[in-house]
């Protein structure tokens, strides 16, 4: 089977609210695509409809060129980490994993192989009731892995876990896209995925609004902007100004020039004899990024109740 995940002009509404809006994207193998978007901007959604848990109302959502519905054996085609607090308290990690693996003619040596992979090979015999949320989180990771899938579906994968659990589910996901896997992650944050995700599909109100590398997505957020570290910053931007530049001042110290690169600003500069510290050019972060591509697209239409008791219940 094709390792891909592909939407195409999916739609979903409930009552009101119009959830997914026409979205369509691919998912290639080999590489963590991360699914980003503010609260209700549709993710979970998607991922459902992709899990057929969800009906669409409109368009297609395909796994390896297939509605789930029409996949053979869903479990050795997709994996999904969708809630980890979904299995049964009073029950066994490892018998959890064998009721699936039983149902699904998967042999009893890759259950011990993927609690092992998910690192719970010593917990594995514990009630699920007494895990913490890391493991619980890593027991779903173990069952998605069960099948051994080309594509991987995981929803916020990192929240609530500590910052331990949070680094090895990061290198857990490049490992399995190095496998040539396609691997979906979708997070409301955009620090959860820095250092993970090489692309990113930044979704709101349930449509598109960027389907980029990460490294565009910087390239293009960073600009022309060259910062400049100077003490005398009135004679400098007199210097730049007058060479076509538009200069701000943004921190003590500390210009940004725009219109200009590096190298003019530090011609200029000596020649006018203005003494500066430091010209760099300006590398925005993932977030700042982010938050210019989001800016209005942040749901505030169904009221700010509903998404902060939302919110709350996560
Ligand atoms: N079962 C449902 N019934 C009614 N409305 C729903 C249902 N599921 C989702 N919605 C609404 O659809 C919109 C998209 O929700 P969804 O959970 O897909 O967003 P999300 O991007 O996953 O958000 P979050 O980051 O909070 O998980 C929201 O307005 C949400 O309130």
């Amino acid at each position: 089977m094709e390792a891909t995940i592909e939407v195409r002009e999916l739609r979903k509404r409930f009552g009101a609210v119009t959830a997914v809006d026409g979205l369509s994207f691919r998912v290639a193998p080999g590489q963590v695509t991360g699914f980003v978007g503010p609260n209700g901007a549709g993710k979970s959604t998607t991922l459902r409809i992709l899990l057929g848990l969800d009906a669409a109302d409109g368009g297609v959502a395909l796994i390896g060129g297939r509605p789930y519905a029409a996949l053979r054996n869903p479990l050795l085609e997709v994996g999904a980490l969708l809630d980890a607090g979904a299995v049964h308290p009073s029950r066994r990690g490892r018998d959890h994993l064998l009721w699936m693996a039983h149902s699904h003619r998967i042999p009893v040596r890759r259950v011990d192989e993927v609690l092992e992979l998910a690192g719970l090979g010593e917990v594995a015999r514990r009630r699920v009731g007494g895990y913490s949320l890391g493991m619980r989180q890593r027991l779903g990771i173990a069952a998605a892995l069960l099948g051994d899938p080309p594509v991987l579906l995981f929803d916020e994968p990192v929240n609530g876990l500590d910052p331990e659990g949070i680094r090895w589910i990061r290198t857990f996901l490049k490992v399995l896209a190095a496998e040539r896997r396609a691997v979906l992650v979708s997070s409301h944050l955009m620090s959860e995925l820095e250092d993970t995700a090489d692309h990113l599909i930044v979704i709101g109100r349930g449509r598109v609004i960027a389907d980029t590398s990460v490294r565009e997505l910087l390239d293009a957020a960073s600009g022309d902007r060259v910062e400049v570290r100077t003490d005398e910053r009135t004679r400098a931007m007199t210097v730049l100004t007058a060479a076509g530049a538009t200069v701000a001042a943004t921190g003590r110290g500390v210009l940004a020039v725009s219109r200009l690169d590096a190298e003019r600003v530090v011609a200029l500069l000596g020649g006018a004899g203005v003494a500066f510290s430091g010209v760099a050019a300006h590398r925005a972060t993932l977030e700042e990024a982010y938050m210019e591509l989001t800016r209005d697209s942040v749901q505030f239409a169904a009221g700010f109740e509903e998404f902060a008791d939302e919110g709350g219940a996560r």
